[in-house]
Parts: C-alpha cells; structure tokens; sequence
C-alpha cells in the first residue's frame, strides 16, 4: 500500500518494524534482580506477602503491583484504521503502536492484547475475565455497532476506565480543532452547520461530542455508505445511527457538504471530492481525518479553495487531528486519581485543555519537530503538536479535576500544583532536581545578564526565565536590535530591561576597572574600551563584578573556551578553589556528576584533589551527599603506571588534610566504583555506597565519557555547570535552545557559591 505523500518507502516500514529486532515493545524490570536476595523478595518466598495482602484486600494491587500505571490496548483487528477487517493478528502493529505512545506521551505502562473472536459476548467475555489485570482499558479499531455494545457492557461490568479511543479519543481531538478553527474564523458553535462522512465508532461519537458542546442537533449531518442518515431511513441503519437521524429532504454527501461551515472525515479514504470542497461556506473548516490516506487530500483542496482550514490524521501535513493528542492525556489523569470510568466532563475537559495550549506560544521541541519553523496559532496550527512536552503536565490535571468533580474519582488529588510538578518529572528525568534550583530561584529574585541579548533563543530564553518568576533577566544588546527581535515574536516592548554596553553611563566605570586590572597584562586603555564596548561577555562581566548583577548566562554564539576566556579577563578564581566545569548525568533515576569536563586539560595530582574538593562542594550545594570516586584505568595500583601515578597522588593528598568531609576513593576503575558487587574484593575500599562524583584523570576522558553515556543510553545531562569562579557565570553550547538556556540561568541564579 503506497500513503499519498511518503516520507519513507513501504520498505522502510517494514525495516523499521523488524530491526533491530521484531515489533515496537519491550518491557523494563523495576527492581534489581541482580543478587539472591532480589531474587527471594521478588519471586518466592517474598512475594507471598503481598499476595496475602491483595487477597485480603483487592485495592491493595494498586500498591503492590503495576495495575495503577498499566492500560490494556484490545482489538480484534475489525476496523484496523481505515484499512477495514483484516483481523486481530494483522492489528497487532497498530496496537503495539498505540501502546508505546502510551508510553512515550504519558508514561504509561501498556501492552497490546489482540482477541480473535468477531461475536460480541466472546469479545466481553474474554476481556472481563481478564479486566482486573490493569488499571483501564483501551479498545482500539472494533467496528462498529459492535464497538458501542462491547463498549457500554464493559463499561458497566468493570470497575476501571473502559475507553474505545476511535470514539472518544477522536472525539476530544476532533472537538478540540473544531473549537479553536470555529475561534478563527469567527464562527459560534451554536450557529455551524456540520457535514460528517462516516457514521461509525468515530463518527457518531465525534457528533455527541460536539453537540454537548453546543453545536445544534439539526446542524450536523452525518452520512455513510447509503448516504445521509435522516429521520425515516430504514436501510443500514441501527438504534445507534438512529439517535442522530435528523428531520432533511437532503440524501447524499454531496448535499449534506453544499453550504456547511464543516466537514469531519471519519470514513475512508476518496470518499469526497474537489466538486463537494467548492460548494462549502466562505473560510470552510475541513477536517479529513481517515487513516492512512484523508477523504481529500490538502493538495487537493487547496486546489480549489485558499480559505479553508485543513486537517488530517497523519503526521506528515500541517494540523494532524489524530487521537493521539487525547488517549495518552485522558488515561493519564484518569489513572492518576484511580478514575472507576471516563465520563462527559473528563472528555470536554480534555479537549478544552488541549484547545487552550494550542493558542500558547511553542517551545523548542515543538519548533525542532517543525525542522525549526516554529508554529504559532492560527490556520495551520490550530491544535498543538504531538511531541508539545507541555502536554503531560498540562492536560491530565484538567481531567483529574473533572474526574474528582464528578464523583469518579477513587483518590481525590489533594496538591494539584504538587500533582502538575510530578507531572513534569514523569516527562523529564532532570525534572526534580530543575524544580529545587527553580524554587529557590524564585525566592531570591537574583539579577541575571543574558549577554547575547540581540540572540532571538537568547531573548526567548530571558522572557522564559522573566515569565516562571525565576528572577530579573537583564539584556545586552542595541534596543532596536532586541526590540524587533521581541515583536517579531510576540514579546510585549518594554517587558525585559536591555543595557546597550555602549551606551550605558556604567561603560567609564567598567572601562577604568577593567584598565586597572589589565594594564601590566599588555592592554592599553583603548584596547579596554574597545572590549567594553563590543564584548558583551566582557561587559556583562563587569556588571557582576561592579555588583550590577548577580550572575550571567552565555554561550550561545561563541565557543567555551572562548566565552569562559571572556569572563576570565573580568573574574577571578575563588581563592582556594578549582575552576571546573561538571556535568549533572541522570539515566534510569540514578544521578552522578562528572568532572573536569571543560577547564583542566591534563591535571596533576595536586589539582585533580582541587577538583574533588569543587566538585564535592558544589554537589553538596546542590543537594546531593558526594561519594567521590578519582577514576582512571587501574583499581589499587592494579595495573600499575605512569597514568594512575597522578590519580594516586591525589587520593593521597587528600589522605594528608584532616578537613575532608565527604567519602573518595581511587585510584578507581568505573565499574568498580559504581557498583556495590564489585567492591567486595575490595573490602577496604572508603565507599559507603556506589560513586556519585567521578573524578576524571583528564578532560578528553571527561568529555568522552559524558558524551557516550548520552549517547547510548536515554541518559539526561545538564550542563557542563560551571563552578569556582568569583560570581556565578555558566555557558551554554553553541546554539543551545531556549529550555537550556533558561535552565542555565537558572542555576547561575542558584549561585551554589553561596548556598
Ligand atoms: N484521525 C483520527 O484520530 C482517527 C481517524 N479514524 C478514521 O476514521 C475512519 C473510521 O473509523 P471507525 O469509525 O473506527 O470505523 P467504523 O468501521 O466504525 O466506521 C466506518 C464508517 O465509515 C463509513 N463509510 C465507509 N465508506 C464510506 C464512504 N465511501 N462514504 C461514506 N461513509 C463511508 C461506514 O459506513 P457504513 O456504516 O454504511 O458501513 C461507517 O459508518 C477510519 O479511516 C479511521 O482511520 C478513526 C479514529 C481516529
Ligand atoms: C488513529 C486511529 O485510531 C485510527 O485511525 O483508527
Ligand atoms: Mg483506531
């Protein structure tokens, strides 16, 4: 089968899902089943005791087992997309599929289940018997009227969320284009008419939506293969098509489609044509929803309209109107407050939620997944995209709300702004530990320079920080260079205070400082005024050290040597202190900090001590109790040589001072340090537990590591953070986006000198 506009070739498809092994799932332990003790707490004997506690009490599976974060994803392949009844085997792609968006969008743990029966009381049979396995259940691709009997029966005899997505996944999704398209074009919901294609599971329930919602009953039109479905038809038709049969002397899709302000494609692929586009209102909204292949394609109605707004279900066209955007977010809330079903208002608000982000402006991710070209509502964006990180914290409290409001919720959620944040977490591991620094950021409201105030990411970036209360954002840069940067992107003028170092009455003042300092160091006073006046590291630098700010983020458009280069001209050392740079690495929920990655090339004994020393400060105060293990090649002197030489000496530095307050060991190899197992052949060794401070013998090995640890496994790093110098400066990789930023910022805000 060839999609009308491939990205990729049929080919392809099929590599992508045999390769590197077969399908899209995999499942992930937990817990540790390294040692026999896991071993007998996990299995038998130690799992009798839960049993014992389930068996006495059933609520207890939500405590003792996945059940809580766990959604069955059923099928038996009768209407599998728009490609009709190929049956449950041929459906497991798809249902794989939807399981891992589960996983990917939500968090949420799923697994495909697909059940080879065509007759209703086997399907519910089978999936009752197996219901109280999971904390909801997803239905997925059953035709209808099947869907909506299998559906309201398993609703009623199962005591967890029962959802068939293609009714009201598609649904909220539906409902939400619709209200920010109607919001566009100026139309009120009460006075559109609606023409739908398709009178199955998505149809009908795309039409009880947005009824509930305010659009009139005799306004939506609904057809399918026998055409419109009227008051007084008898062929095809069933109790379900019935209860939206409206009073019409119109038959066909062709009449249904004459006049209305819009039309949702719920059914296959071709079904309308360019004739039908034309006779639509002025500004018509066409949602072309069928998978694979829309009704019509954009193209198509381009051809023969320039006032309409499009969408369909792929990914590959503007506007993708895909249920996507609800089942992960609905099930998320829903789960979260152990929901017993999915009503009305759950739904509403969920598509209210998702209509409200549509209109926010887009973060990076959002623009990244546009190849850079950053969306912002209006025609061609009228819901937000699929990979809006925004979206697990924004849209599942909206539903948990509802659900709470409405009396389905099992376990109310007390803390909703606590509930948002963990939210947050779920999506991003670095999340938590953001979070701390961005709590004490807002509390002491610290004076932060973006030096590259012209930067369109950087000005982003400085409104961002301005935006979450995260403290006062100061701009280098010329005002009318920043200031068409800000309209350009919706920033209101005068909301952020930009310093053109030129012309700002502190440039004698730095200008005679900076001399002082610099004139025995080959630089004459004009030399000075020149970096004063062009160099906005240098000047922002001198803002700290004149007590103008408080701390400065930089990077953006100039390397790290270079930029640290700057600040070193302005800013000393602390006494006493190592310069390092160290990196933040959280991978599986474990976090460890990695250091020297960008001062010290090659450091001898006595400054990788220096850098322990920093690094065991700094990961103090940032919360953490360091572990710090000196790393190199060799475990003990084992194999001894000239490289471990310089680790040694630094272990035995530390060895002499009486004021070392933190664990290290070393010389060290990684694997030793950082797991427990292996330092039972080394029962002298000083660490209480596993490393969380490595030490590098050099900076290449420094930066290598941290590199391929990002690479190779789905590790999160911050930084390099970068600590020791007299006020808090930190710089960003090049071309760095505006979340980076904005989390550098934050943590020069922290300022962990002071902590
Ligand atoms: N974008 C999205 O998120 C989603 C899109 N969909 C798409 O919607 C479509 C329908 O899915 P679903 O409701 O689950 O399937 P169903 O099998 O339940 O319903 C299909 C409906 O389409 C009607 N139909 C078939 N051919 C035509 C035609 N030529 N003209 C008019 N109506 C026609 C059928 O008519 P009859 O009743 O006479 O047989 C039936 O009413 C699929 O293409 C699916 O991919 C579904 C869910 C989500
Ligand atoms: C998206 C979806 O669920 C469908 O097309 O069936
Ligand atoms: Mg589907």
């Amino acid at each position: 089968m060839t999609t009308q506009r491939p990205s990729f070739t049929d080919q392809e498809a099929l590599d992508f899902h045999s390769h590197p092994t077969a399908g899209k799932i995999s499942m992930v332990p937990t817990k540790p089943m390294g040692t026999q003790r896991d071993l007998s707490l996990a299995y038998s004997p130690g799992v009798a005791i839960p049993v014992l506690a389930i068996a006495e009490n059933p609520d207890k599976a939500y405590d003792y087992t996945s059940k809580g974060n766990l959604v069955a994803v059923i099928s038996n392949g009768t209407a599998i997309l728009g490609l009709g009844n190929l049956g449950p085997m041929a459906s497991k792609p798809v249902m794989e599929g939807k399981s891992v968006l589960f996983k990917r969008f939500a968090d949420i743990d799923s697994f495909d289940v697909e059940v080879d029966t065509t007759d209703v009381e086997d399907f519910i049979r089978t999936v009752r018997n197996i219901g109280a396995t999971w904390g909801g259940i997803n239905l997925e691709d059953i035709s209808s009227p099947a869907c909506f009997i299998i559906e309201s029966r398993l609703r009623d005899e199962l005591d967890i969320p029962v959802f068939h997505d293609d009714q009201h996944g598609t649904a909220i999704i539906a409902a939400a284009g619709l209200i920010n398209a109607c919001h566009i074009t100026g139309r009120q919901l009460k006075d559109t008419k609606v023409a739908i294609s398709g009178a199955g599971a998505a149809g009908l329930s795309v039409a009880g939506l947005i009824r509930h919602l305010g659009v009139k009953a005799e306004n939506i039109l609904i057809c399918d293969t026998a055409g419109v479905v009227y008051e007084g038809r008898t062929e095809k038709m069933d109790q379900f098509k019935s209860a939206f049969a409206v009073k019409t002397a119109k038959r066909t899709l062709t009449e249904a489609m004459d006049g209305a302000d819009v039309f949702l494609g719920l059914s296959v692929k071709g079904a309308v044509t360019k004739e039908m586009v034309k006779s639509m209102a002025k500004n018509p909204i066409i949602f072309a929803m069928a998978n694979p292949d829309p009704e019509i394609t954009p193209e198509e109605i381009k051809s023969v309209r320039s006032d309409a707004i499009i969408a369909t279900g792929r990914s590959d066209y503007p506007n993708q109107v895909n249920n996507v955007l609800g089942f992960p977010y609905i099930f998320r809330g829903a789960l979260d407050v152990r929901a017993r079903g999915i009503n009305e208002e759950m739904k509403v608000a969920c598509a209210r939620a998702l209509a409200e982000l549509a209109r926010e402006d887009v973060p990076d991710e959002v623009a990244a997944a546009y190849h850079g070209a950053r969306p912002s509502f209006g025609r061609e964006y009228i819901i937000p995209s699929p990979f809006d990180p925004r979206l697990i914290s924004f849209v599942p409290p909206f539903v948990a709300q509802a659900a709470m409001d409405t009396g389905v919720a099992r376990k109310p959620i007390a803390d909703m702004d606590n509930y948002r944040r963990s939210l947050i977490r779920r999506a991003d591991p670095s999340a938590a530990f953001l979070q701390g620094l961005q709590a004490r950021a807002r509390e002491t409201q610290r004076r932060i320079v973006f030096a590259e105030g012209e930067e369109p990411a950087v000005v982003r970036a400085a409104y961002s920080f301005k935006n979450q209360g995260l403290g006062h954002p100061i701009l280098i840069g010329r005002e009318a260079q920043v200031e068409r940067a800000m309209e350009q992107m919706g920033i209101p003028l005068g909301s952020l205070d930009i310093i053109n170092a030129r012309l700002s009455d502190k440039n004698p003042v730095y200008v005679d400082f900076l001399y002082e300092r610099l004139q025995r160091r080959g630089y004459l006073k004009r030399d000075v005024q020149r970096l004063v006046n062009q160099d906005r590291n240098i000047f922002g630098s001198c803002m700290l050290k004149n007590g103008d700010a408080d701390g400065m983020v930089t990077g953006v458009t100039r390397n790290y040597d270079a930029a640290l280069k700057d600040a070193m001209l302005v800013l000393d050392p602390i006494a006493g202190q190592a310069l390092i740079g160290m990196s933040m690495v959280i991978n599986l929920g474990k976090t460890i900090f990695i250091a020297d990655t960008s001062v010290h090339e090659l450091p001898d004994g006595p400054t990788l001590a220096n850098i322990a020393l920093e690094a065991a400060r700094a990961v103090r105060a940032l919360g953490f109790t360091p572990r710090v293990a000196f790393l190199s090649y060799s475990t003990f002197g084992n194999p001894m040589g000239e490289r471990g030489d310089r680790v040694r000496e630094a272990v035995a530095i530390l060895d002499q001072r009486t004021d070392i307050d933190f664990e290290y060991e070393g010389d060290i190899n990684a694997d030793v340090a950082m797991n427990p197992n292996h330092r039972m052949v080394y029962p002298f060794s000083r660490l209480s537990g596993p490393a969380n401070v490595l030490v590098m013998p050099a900076i290449h090995s420094a930066s290598i590591a941290t590199n391929l640890l990002e690479a190779m496994s789905r590790a999160t790093v911050i930084g390099p953070m970068l600590f020791g110098l007299e006020k808090p400066v930190q710089i960003s990789s090049l071309g760095a986006t505006v979340g980076d930023i904005v989390d550098l910022a934050t943590i020069a805000a922290y300022d962990t000198d002071n902590v």
